[in-house]
């Protein structure tokens, strides 16, 4: 489902993601690991097709990929109920502000459903509390039917029973094919519900079963691979 080769991403000349090599494979239930600053997100915008400079090869086999952002990066004062923000998830097959029709409005209905959150369709989503909201961020992207979902910190700031709810949700859809791809730091979360992670600290450290990647050492590895004084730009330190 993607491939990269000695994919580097680079902000102003510094990278964030460095020579990096790896396969990830169709119906993959993956977790994306690595400490603070690792350069994971900037690795799923790529995958998403949202990093124009990247250096190398990165392969996606399917444009039918959905993201979900950090909650933090969704405006929640946008003045629009939760059924028309999930009905977002249609726009790329019915084209946005069409009319959804029943059909649509009972898509709308059913994902609400499938989140828990039926009968709060006509609900601002600035009044949500911030697990609802991730519910319904959950709700949009199952709309989307896509072949490859990405999830950045899905689970920041959800209690555990909406973590688990949620977490459901990510086997079920791998269980009907799709690839799912999830940033996550709860390493205990990471061990209980995902397969296979990649662990990165600009650099791949480990991709493979869970268990071995998160191997003491290989966390070690991660937190010193990303040690303060090797954050200068490539230019400096050449220089040096
Ligand atoms: N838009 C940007 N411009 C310049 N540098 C950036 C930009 N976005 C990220 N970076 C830098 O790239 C590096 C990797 O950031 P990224 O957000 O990909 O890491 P992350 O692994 O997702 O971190 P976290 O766990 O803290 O969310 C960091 O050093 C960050 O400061």
């Amino acid at each position: 489902m993607i491939s990269f080769k000695d994919l580097t991403l680079a902000y102003d000349r510094q990278p964030a993601v460095h020579h990096l090599t790896g396969q990830i494979a169709r119906g993959a239930l993956l977790a994306l690991v690595g400490p603070n600053g690792a350069g994971k997100t900037t690795l799923m915008r790529a995958i998403a097709g949202d990093f124009p400079s990247a250096e190398g090869e990165l392969k996606v086999d399917t444009k039918r990929i959905a993201w979900l952002p950090q909650q933090a990066d969704v405006d929640r004062q946008f003045p629009i109920d939760v059924r028309a923000f999930v009905a977002m998830g249609l726009w790329a097959r019915i084209g946005a502000f069409r009319d959804l029709g029943r059909k649509g409005r009972a898509r709308v209905d059913e994902a609400l459903a499938a989140v828990g959150l039926s009968g709060f369709g006509a609900r601002p989503i600035s009044a949500l509390s911030g697990g609802q909201m991730q519910r319904v961020l959950f709700a949009r992207l199952m709309l989307q039917d896509a072949e490859l979902c990405l999830l950045d910190e899905p689970f920041a700031a959800v209690d555990a029973r909406t973590t688990e709810d949620l977490m459901a949700l990510l086997h079920q859809w791998r269980a009907e094919g799709r690839t799912v791809i999830a940033v996550l730091h709860d390493m205990d979360l990471v061990r209980r519900h995902f397969p296979e992670a990649l662990l990165i600290a600009r650099e791949k450290i480990a991709q493979g079963p869970t268990a071995e990647v998160l191997s003491e050492a290989n966390l070690a590895r991660a937190r010193l691979a990303l040690a303060p004084d090797d954050r200068a730009p490539l230019a400096s330190r050449a220089a040096a």
